[in-house]
């Protein structure tokens, strides 16, 4: 497959500051990845970098081919959609006139500006100043925005700031529709539950430097991350020893009726096996490491890290 992006040792400073530091990522087309990190990770400098906003200090970066500050690339970026950490328009344009605004710069027609309220639920609002609008109609309409062009590349900084649990669960189907048509989607953010499903890869970014890289079935298996299990039982007398401990299960508790247990992800099928050969069990559900539990563990220093 064709890289969009790739970054290849990439640094970026300010005199004493290291905005980011030998970052290497090669980014398909059509892919969804998450750019996660505390705040000043470097996701902001990353997402400038690959705009070609910001020239890196060292290392090369090409976007479909080219580097994003070549003269050739202008055409291209019109093609691009970017939608910026904090978003903030003209506070006396109505909605509509801020999308037509920005339609009219990338020569695009009054219909589509149409189609987007539509979609991100601003119709009724279209024609009410934007400083009346709320938090969230504002990060509706900055995206709105990054997607009138119908990019190719959609670089999103931390895109479900602002956003409702409705808002945002709508705002990743518009993503899974847009990976499906072949948009490369690149985004930032610090909020991780709802993202999961949703993305290819993701980078998980510390201090300007990256910490890990790859997909989340990759990233569990690298941390090797204990995987819970839960089970449901009936036992009359406790659960007996036989179930687990004999078979040097000890990681396990049990809160009433329910066992809690802990096993590395290569003991999985065993200790299922043992759970459902056992009479008593009602249920049992497995658990993997969630992206809150990676990016954690990708967070602790190494000598730091309990596994
Ligand atoms: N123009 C600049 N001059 C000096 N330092 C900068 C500049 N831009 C970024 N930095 C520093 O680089 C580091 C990374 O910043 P960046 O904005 O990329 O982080 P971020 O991960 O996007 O954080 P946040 O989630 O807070 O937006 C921070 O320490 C920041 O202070």
């Amino acid at each position: 497959m064709t890289p969009c992006i790739e970054l290849r040792n990439v640094g970026k400073y300010y005199d004493s500051v290291t905005a980011l530091s030998d970052l290497s990522l090669t980014i398909d087309q059509g892919e969804i990845v998450g750019l996660l990190g505390h705040n000043g990770a470097g996701k902001t400098t990353t997402i400038k970098l690959i705009l070609g906003v910001i020239a890196p200090s060292r290392g090369d970066i090409t976007v479909l081919g080219h580097s994003p500050r070549a003269r050739q690339t202008n055409n291209l970026r019109m093609q691009w959609g970017y939608l910026p950490e904090s978003v903030s328009f003209y506070e006396q344009l109505t909605g509509r006139e801020v999308l037509e605004y920005f339609a009219r710069l990338k020569r695009i027609g009054r219909a589509r500006c149409e189609e987007l309220l539509a979609q991100f639920a601003l119709s009724q609002a279209a024609d009410r100043r934007v400083k009346t609008y709320s938090k969230g109609m504002r990060q509706r309409l900055g995206l709105a925005q990054a997607m009138l062009s119908s990019p190719r590349l959609l670089l999103l900084d931390e895109p479900t700031v602002g956003l409702d649990p409705i808002a945002t669960r709508d705002f990743f189907t518009t993503l899974d529709q847009l990976r499906q048509q072949g948009t490369t989607i690149v985004l930032s953010s610090h909020v991780l539950p709802g993202i999961e499903q949703h993305v290819d890869r993701v980078a998980i970014l510390g201090s300007g430097t990256l910490h890990a890289w790859g997909s989340l079935p990759e990233l569990r298996r690298d941390a090797a991350l204990p995987l819970k299990i839960r089970a449901r039982g009936n036992w009359p007398e406790g659960v007996p020893a036989s179930l687990l401990q004999n078979h040097g299960i000890t990681a396990w508790e049990q809160i009433d009726n329910h066992l809690l247990i802990s096993v590395p992800l290569e003991r999985k099928l065993e200790v299922l096996r043992l759970l459902l050969a056992d009479e008593h069990i009602e249920d049992v559900e497995v658990q993997s490491p969630s992206l809150e539990a990676l990016y954690t563990h990708y967070n602790t220093p190494q000598e730091s890290r309990d596994v």
